[in-house]
């Protein structure tokens, strides 16, 4: 159901209960167990994680990609290891939930976040549509904005842990977003569908 914007120039619209939306995201909490939470960051660990690089820059966060991935250095995009099997009923309750068909979510990104990392604002590769967060470990907050004239809308979405987020439509294409760099240890797995 659709509201009046909050302000004239806030994209960010309430719900029935007031609380602040931005259209094209949708989020659940508990969407893991506290086991599954604890089995998937021991898993995470295991995977064979990188620190992230782009040009000279070396990221405070580790990552590894499954099904394709995006390299940052070169801009190539390619076909990686398929998607583990203790990753794949995860990917498949992560497209129910964003209502997509069995097998969209065909890229998965493990991210592990050291003390003081974070990420930057972005719009995650066009190369990808839907991309769906499970977020596990610390909470954080992932903020939007977009430009609006000499300023910026802005939306805040907080990441409490074992939850998940559906970002299409507006909030993906229309907004940047980016994680404030928190001090305790989180770990996230972003599943993506190809553009077409
Ligand atoms: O860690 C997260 O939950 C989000 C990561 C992110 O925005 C990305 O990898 O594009
Ligand atoms: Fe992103």
């Amino acid at each position: 159901m659709k509201h009046g914007p909050v302000s004239k120039s806030a994209a960010a619209q309430a719900d029935l209960f007031g609380h602040a939306r931005l259209p094209g995201l949708e989020a659940a909490e508990a969407f893991v167990t506290e086991a599954e939470e604890a089995a998937l960051i021991a898993h995470i660990e295991h995977a064979g994680l990188e620190a992230f690089k782009f040009q000279q820059w070396e990221g405070k966060r580790r990552t590894r990609s499954f099904g394709w991935s995006y390299d940052f250095q070169t801009g190539v995009f390619a076909r990686a290891a398929p998607i583990p099997d203790w990753l794949a009923p995860m990917a498949a309750r992560a497209e129910r939930f964003a209502g997509l068909p069995p097998g969209a979510l065909a890229q998965a990104l493990l991210i592990s976040y050291g003390p003081g990392a974070g990420i930057g604002w972005h719009k995650d590769r066009p190369v990808f549509e839907h991309v769906v967060g499970i977020s596990l470990g610390a909470e954080a907050t992932m903020r939007f904005r977009r430009r609006r004239h000499d300023k910026f809308d802005r939306f805040a979405l907080p990441l409490a842990p074992r939850s998940i987020y559906h970002l299409a439509g507006e909030a993906r294409r229309g907004w940047e977003h980016s994680i404030a760099p928190i001090e305790e240890a989180r770990w996230s797995i972003t599943f993506r569908s190809l553009a077409r």
